[in-house]
């Protein structure tokens, strides 16, 4: 019998003590990448959507607001490296400064701070055409570089899906749980399935899931209308057993806020407490 086959059915546990493990596949290998020796960053909540524009950086910015209004340190890494929109909704332009320590994240008006690709490009609307392992790469030197001093929370903002940059992510940084962003649509529970199914196979817990655009107000006779059908969203989140933190609407005067590029203006009602 070989040794790895021998080793199957350890614990995680028993590898500090059992003699084949350096050469067992089944072996857990912690690839987490050092924060910058000037960071200190007590939780890390990632956002993930399974598809693109159902409101992902609109959330990790909402949950931003959250936090910081309760009088935390708070930041945003917007590692979503081809579309990212987090500097623009807080009015955020220019590039970021750094010193030999490192790169310094830019200051939101409301004390939050941002770090993106937009603050390292020329021209922050030069596409980025990249392929996968620098997009991965820069998101590593996001946490590795730059200055996350004294923060209590530090959102992520995922591009959509589960590709590389969420791997990278989950596997470099310490990510405490993540939150997924859905709309009511039909490919919802697949979507949450994925997000889910891939978070699991990291060990990073589920904090809850987001529905965002589940309806619109009248403003009229305040009636809610359902423009992308009923939410399953409760009976979804039952099945795997994680709270629905908010059903969100198309809510104009936020849509307005971002428009302004002043969501650090911005509280969303509709959104629970996330807090660790
Ligand atoms: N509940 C809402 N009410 C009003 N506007 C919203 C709402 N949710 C999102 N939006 C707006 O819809 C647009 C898309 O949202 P957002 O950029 O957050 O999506 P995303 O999932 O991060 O997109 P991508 O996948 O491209 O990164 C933005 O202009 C955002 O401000």
């Amino acid at each position: 019998m070989s040794e790895e086959t021998k080793a199957q059915g350890c614990s995680e546990e028993s590898c500090a003590t059992c003699a084949h493990a350096d050469g067992c596949s089944s072996k857990k290998t912690d690839m987490r990448e050092p924060a910058n020796p000037y960071s200190s960053v007590k939780r890390v909540i990632g956002v993930v959507s399974g598809k693109g524009g159902v409101g992902k950086s609109f959330v990790t910015a909402s949950l931003a607001r959250m936090m910081r209004e309760k009088g935390y340190n708070v930041g945003i890494l917007d590692a979503d490296i081809t579309g990212p929109s987090i500097p623009k909704m807080y009015g955020i332009h220019g590039q970021a400064k750094g010193s030999e320590e490192g790169i310094f994240p830019a200051l939101a008006k409301d004390g939050t701070r941002i770090m993106s690709v937009n603050l390292l490009l020329d021209d922050e609307e030069a596409p980025v055409i990249w392929r996968g392992p620098i997009i991965a790469g820069v998101v590593k030197q996001f946490w590795t570089d730059v200055i996350w001093d004294d923060i209590d929370y530090l959102f992520v903002d995922m591009p959509p899906g589960t590709g590389d940059v969420p791997l990278t992510v989950f596997q470099s940084f310490p990510v405490d749980g993540i939150v997924i962003v859905t709309s009511p649509q039909d490919l919802v529970q697949m979507i949450v399935k994925k997000a889910y199914g891939m978070a699991k196979q990291m060990n990073i817990p589920v904090l809850g899931i987001v529905e965002n655009y589940s309806y619109v107000k009248c403003p009229d006779c305040g009636k809610e209308i359902k423009i992308f059908g009923e939410s399953h969203i409760d009976e979804i989140a039952e099945s795997y057993g994680v709270p629905v933190l908010g059903k969100m609407p198309i809510d104009t005067k936020m849509a307005e806020a971002v428009e302004e590029e002043r969501f650090y203006d911005i509280t969303n009602p509709y959104i629970k407490d996330i807090e660790l």
